[in-house]
């Protein structure tokens, strides 16, 4: 395993940037999720670090070695990386177990085999060997997929979308599966997701991504109660928005203050996580609509004209209006 590390790389197609001086780094053995909306970069810079693409500006290190910058661009073989599709790409002629031994094609064919049989051991599947992957269902499938790219022992596993085209029980529980076998192997990964809950579940390190350019680097827990900006709050989650000028340290929604370490008069905006308001019986707010959200009710409220959107527990008791709190560790404010 190795640190994986983009310097101030950038990367053009037809003459528009499709990744925009973006620097990261992937720590030794920890997961770092890529997340953000379509064509914000993500499979490019998996691509890029796979050698599968040159880059136009700035460079890729994978441990102490220079896989890619301007001129350079290290074939995917000499990478020793490995990779997980979402759409599995077994191959379809070959049994669970010879499609994990795939890139064992140096050691001996009793070895391959043994080592195979451990890793389908790892990801629960032993039992499957014989399998043809028309056989598999799509998780058991994709665990095949992560354990062929983590047999070799690579220096660092790529993974995009890997758990997009499953239902939501077989994708909670590949998740966990994914993770434990990455933390087992102890490999550097990175992967590439456009759902928070995903990515704040299984990453160490978060990067937030939109339009080519890196909005945040930093752990679930810091990107989800300290963002930099609207657009890093809003990837983790609904927020609503309020812009307004600061006074004495706060700005005043319609729905209560955020407070806002920034002069007064400024031109601000506020930023609250549906999930910080709290309701309670009163005449603050009208309450538009309730609908289930899993866990919680998504409540929609109005306020002098402002419609924000509420996570509440499930199936509170609402009247035709309520008053509104809004927590301080989930409200942040911006300079506009
Ligand atoms: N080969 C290509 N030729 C032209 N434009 C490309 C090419 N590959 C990517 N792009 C553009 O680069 C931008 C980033 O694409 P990328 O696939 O990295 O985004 P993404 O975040 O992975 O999106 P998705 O979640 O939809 O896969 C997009 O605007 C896309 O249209």
């Amino acid at each position: 395993m190795s640190t994986v590390t983009l310097t101030r790389v950038r990367r053009a197609y037809n003459g528009a940037w499709s990744l925009d001086d973006v620097s990261l780094t992937a720590p030794e053995g920890k997961v770092l999720a890529l997340l953000g909306p379509s064509g914000s970069g993500k499979s490019t810079i998996l691509r890029l670090i796979a050698g599968l693409e040159p880059l136009d500006a700035g460079e890729i290190r994978i441990g102490d070695q220079l896989a890619s910058s301007v001129g350079v661009t290290l074939p995917p073989e000499q990478r020793r990386l490995g990779m997980v599709f979402q759409d599995y790409s077994l191959f379809p002629h070959l049994t669970a177990a010879a499609n994990v031994g795939f890139g064992l094609d140096k050691l001996a064919r009793a070895e391959r085999d043994a080592l195979a049989l451990r890793w389908l051991d790892r990801v629960g599947l032993k039992h499957r060997a014989d399998a043809y992957p028309h056989e598999l269902s799509g998780g058991e499938q994709q665990r095949i997929a992560l354990a062929r790219s983590l047999a070799p022992q690579p220096r660092a596993v790529l993974l995009d979308e890997p758990f997009s085209g499953l239902d939501p029980v077989q994708r909670a529980e590949l998740r966990d599966a994914t993770l434990a076998t990455l933390a087992e192997a102890k490999t550097t990964a990175l992967f590439v997701t456009h759902d928070a809950e995903d990515a704040l579940q299984v990453a160490d390190r978060l990067a937030i991504l939109k339009s080519g350019r890196l909005l945040q680097e930093a752990t679930p827990r810091e990107a989800y109660d300290r963002p930099t900006s609207i657009d890093a709050a809003a990837a983790l989650g609904p927020i609503n928005v309020f812009s307004g000028r600061v006074e004495s340290g706060a700005i005043t929604t319609p729905f209560g203050p955020v407070a806002a370490a920034l002069p007064n008069g400024t031109a601000a905006q506020a930023a609250v996580r549906a999930e910080a308001l709290a309701l309670s019986p009163g005449a603050a707010a009208r309450v538009i609509e309730v609908r289930p959200h899993g866990a919680h009710d998504l409540v929609r409220i109005e306020a002098q004209g402002a419609i924000w959107r509420a996570l509440v527990p499930a199936r509170s008791t609402l009247g035709e209006s309520v008053d509104v709190t809004i927590q301080p560790a989930g409200a942040f404010a911006f300079s506009a």
